[in-house]
C-alpha cells in the first residue's frame, strides 16, 4: 500500500513528539511492506515566523492533496500577544475548517501498568473505555463575531456560539453508529438549562435517537459531566459534545489515563483527508528538553492506520507495543511518580519501535511457520 502523509509539526513539544509518530510509521512501512511517503509543512508559530501567516496556503494544498494529515501541536509565548487572526491556534482552526474535519475522537483508555500514574484510586479508574466525540469545525470557537468594541463608551467583547441543524446531525449521528458497535450508550453533553445552542442540540439528539432503538440517550449538563467523569468514569461509553465543551473534558479525561500526554485523538470528515494529532498542546513549559511524553503522538498514527488506511492489524501493533512497553515499567517523566526513573522522549521512541520491530518478527516467523 502507498500513501502520502502530510506532516505538520508545528511548534514546542508537537515537533518533538510528531518525530517519533513519523519514526514509527516508518517502522510500520517497513515491518509490515507499505510504502509510507512524507511531505512536511509549516502551521502555527514556525509558519507566523517563517511565512507570516499561521495558516499558509502551500500547507493547506499540501494537506488536501495528502491521504492523511498528522500533526504535533502550535502555539507558545513567543505569539501570544499577536492580533487574533494571527495566532498559531487560528492556523489550527483554520486547517480544521479547511478540511472540513468534524468529528474530532478522543478515546480514553485504562492501563493497568498506568495505574499508579492516574491522581485517581484504582477503583474509579479501572477499565474505564470510553470516547469522546467532540464536534470541531463549529460552535464558540468558530461563530461571527468575535470581537471587542466599544459599547456606550466602554470596552465590549463578544464570542457567538453558532451552529446550523446539519453540523449538529452529522457529528450526533457520528456518535450513534460509534456507539452502535461499543456499549450501545450515548451520553449528549450540554447546557440546555441556560444556553439555547444546547436545547436545539438536545432536540437533534431526541430525533436522531429515533433511528437508533438499540442505543441508550441520556443527556447531561456539562458542570455534572465535569464532576462525573472524576466520581464514576465508567459510567460513559460514547460522549458527545459541543466544541469548547469537548475541549475542556477532553484535557479533564486525560488523567484518568494518568497524563495528558497519553491521548490521541482522530478528526474525521465526510470526506477528503483526516487530521491526526494528540490532544495536547505545544507545552511550552518542557519544550525542547527532551521530557514530553510522545504516546499521544504514536497513538495518534495508529488511529491514522485503523481510520485512514483500514490497516488495522497494524494499529493494533502499534498500540500494543506502546502497551508493552508501559507493562515493562517504562515511563516518561509525566508518568513517573516521584524518585522513579524515567526515558527522554527520544528514548521512549526508542523503546516503542524496537517493540513494534521485534513483535512484528516474531508474527511474520510464526506466520511462516502456520
Ligand atoms: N492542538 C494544539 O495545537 C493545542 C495547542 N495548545 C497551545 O499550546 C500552548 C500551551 O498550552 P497549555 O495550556 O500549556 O497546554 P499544553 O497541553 O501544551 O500543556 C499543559 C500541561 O501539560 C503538559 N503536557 C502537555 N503535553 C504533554 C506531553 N506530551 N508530555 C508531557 N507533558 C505534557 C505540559 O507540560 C503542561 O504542563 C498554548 O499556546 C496553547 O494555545 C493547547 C492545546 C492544544
Ligand atoms: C487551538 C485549540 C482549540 C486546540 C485545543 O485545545 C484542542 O483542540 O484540544
Ligand atoms: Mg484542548
Amino acid at each position: 500500500m502507498k500513501k502520502t502523509i502530510a506532516v505538520l509539526p508545528g511548534d514546542g513539544i508537537g515537533k518533538e513528539v510528531t518525530k517519533g509518530a513519523v519514526e514509527v510509521l516508518k517502522a510500520v512501512g517497513q515491518c509490515f511492506n507499505h510504502q509510507f511517503e512524507f511531505v512536511y509543512g509549516l502551521i502555527g508559530g514556525g509558519a507566523i515566523d517563517q511565512e507570516g501567516t499561521p495558516l499558509p496556503s502551500s500547507t493547506k494544498q499540501m494537506c488536501g492533496k495528502a491521504d492523511a494529515v498528522l500533526l504535533g501541536a502550535v502555539g507558545g509565548p513567543k505569539w501570544d500577544s499577536l492580533p487574533p487572526h494571527m495566532r498559531p491556534e487560528k492556523g489550527l482552526l483554520g486547517l480544521r475548517k479547511e478540511l472540513d474535519v468534524y468529528a474530532n475522537l478522543r478515546p480514553v483508555s485504562f492501563y493497568e501498568s498506568l495505574v499508579d500514574s492516574s491522581p485517581l484510586k484504582r477503583e474509579y479508574i479501572e477499565n474505564v473505555d470510553f470516547i469522546i466525540v467532540r464536534e470541531l469545525t463549529g460552535g464558540l470557537y468558530f461563530g461571527k463575531p468575535s470581537e471587542r468594541a466599544q459599547h456606550n463608551g466602554e470596552e465590549s467583547v463578544v464570542d457567538t456560539l453558532f451552529y446550523k441543524r446539519h453540523e449538529m446531525k452529522r457529528i450526533i449521528k457520528t456518535a450513534f453508529d460509534i456507539a452502535s458497535i461499543r456499549n450501545k450508550r450515548v451520553t449528549s453533553v450540554d447546557k440546555a438549562n441556560v444556553l439555547e445552542s444546547s436545547r436545539m442540540w438536545r432536540e437533534v439528539a431526541e430525533e436522531i435517537a429515533k433511528d437508533y432503538p438499540d442505543v441508550a440517550l441520556e443527556h447531561m449538563l456539562v458542570d455534572a459531566a465535569a464532576m462525573k467523569l472524576i466520581q464514576n468514569p465508567k459510567h460513559f461509553d460514547v460522549v458527545v459534545t459541543e466544541n469548547m465543551f469537548g475541549d475542556i473534558l477532553s484535557d479533564e479525561a486525560s488523567m484518568l489515563t494518568g497524563s495528558l500526554g497519553m491521548l490521541p485523538s482522530a478528526s474525521l470528515s465526510l470526506e477528503g483527508p483526516s487530521l491526526y494529532e494528540p490532544i495536547h498542546g505545544s507545552a511550552p513549559d518542557i519544550a525542547g528538553t527532551d521530557k514530553a511524553n510522545p504516546i499521544a503522538a504514536i497513538l495518534s498514527v495508529a488511529m491514522m492506520l485503523r481510520y485512514s488506511f483500514q490497516l488495522e492489524e497494524e494499529a493494533k501493533h502499534v498500540e500494543q507495543a506502546v502497551e508493552q512497553v508501559l507493562s515493562a515499567g517504562f515511563r516518561t517523566a509525566d508518568l513517573a511518580k516521584p524518585g522513579q526513573s524515567y526515558l527522554s522522549t527520544t528514548k521512549m521512541i526508542e523503546e516503542i519501535i524496537d517493540t513494534i520491530v521485534d513483535d512484528a518478527a516474531i508474527s511474520n516467523i510464526m506466520t511462516a511457520y502456520s
